[in-house]
């Protein structure tokens, strides 16, 4: 029997117990008379306790698996804040990168700029270094501009940045000076060597074509070279460099002049 149909047919008993009229009177019946209506009040209040109870189980779940939610949700949130920033991070970096870039290359031939030759010009100074300067100016360049373009002058520009980086020797260092005028920085070298790349550099250029409108258009350029003298600052040397550069001009372009030690 189950315990339920037990309790059921125990309450059946009792009840008719307590109806039958033949104890009436009987001191047993009152007893359990009394007996019974406690039972039944103590199983009301033990009903009521496992009301409460269940309920407040519930809402324990309920605030535990919430709290749970809220923590994985606030979990996603911080690990989507984390991605943002990493991106963000990545972004400012590339910022920063091209920022820097901008600020000490050209942004016509990508070669370094003014800034930054002069800076490595500076250092060079600073630490006594040995090298030589040669100032490199495309010839008749206006004439260029003028008959095909400036475009077509922006184009000879770039092929002319790259000819001259790949004429020089690993550790020295090609920029463009300003407009059509280049500038390259030859460390640890002598005139002799100097003026050797110097004549490769013209060679470079002399076989440089770059094509417009289906012809094939022919530059030069002049340079002039001079070497560091003992004490001497960046500008002096760049001075000297500048006035061999207008004597290559003057004697007709296309070759290079080196300076003379007392120039
Ligand atoms: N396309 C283009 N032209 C430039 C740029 N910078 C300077 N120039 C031009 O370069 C030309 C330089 O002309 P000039 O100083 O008269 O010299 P040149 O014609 O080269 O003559 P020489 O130097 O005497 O051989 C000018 O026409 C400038 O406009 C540039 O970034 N792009």
């Amino acid at each position: 029997m189950s315990p339920r149909r037990q309790d059921d047919s125990f309450e059946q008993l009792v009840e008719a117990l307590l109806a039958d009229e033949q104890y009436q009177g009987h001191p047993l019946r009152e007893a359990l008379a009394l007996l019974w209506q406690h039972t039944r009040e103590q199983l009301v209040r033990l009903e009521r306790v496992t009301h409460i109870s269940d309920r407040y189980q519930n809402v324990a779940q309920e605030q535990a698996r919430s709290m749970a939610e809220r923590y994985h949700r606030q979990l996603r949130q911080i690990e989507k804040i984390t991605r943002i920033s990493d991106r963000y991070q990545g972004m400012l970096q590339d910022l920063n990168n091209a920022l820097k870039e901008a600020s000490t290359h050209d942004a016509l031939t990508g070669l370094p700029n003014r800034r930054l030759l002069t800076e490595c010009m500076k250092q060079e100074d600073g630490r006594g270094g040995d090298y030589a300067l040669a100032v490199i100016d495309a010839d008749r360049f206006k004439r260029v501009n003028d008959d095909h373009g400036h475009e077509t002058g922006d184009r000879v520009l770039v092929a002319l940045a790259r000819t001259l980086k790949e004429g020089l020797r690993e550790g020295d260092m090609c920029g463009r000076w300003g407009g059509e005028e280049f500038l390259a920085l030859l460390p640890g070298i002598d005139a002799a060597v100097a003026a050797g790349v110097a004549e490769r550099l013209l060679a470079g250029v002399r076989r440089l074509r770059v094509a417009v409108d289906g012809v094939e258009l022919p530059i030069t350029v002049s340079i002039g070279l001079a070497r560091r003298r003992d004490g001497e600052g960046y500008h002096e040397t760049l001075l000297r460099a500048d006035a061999a550069l207008l004597e290559a001009k003057r004697a007709g372009r296309d070759r290079c002049y080196v300076a003379g030690d007392g120039a």
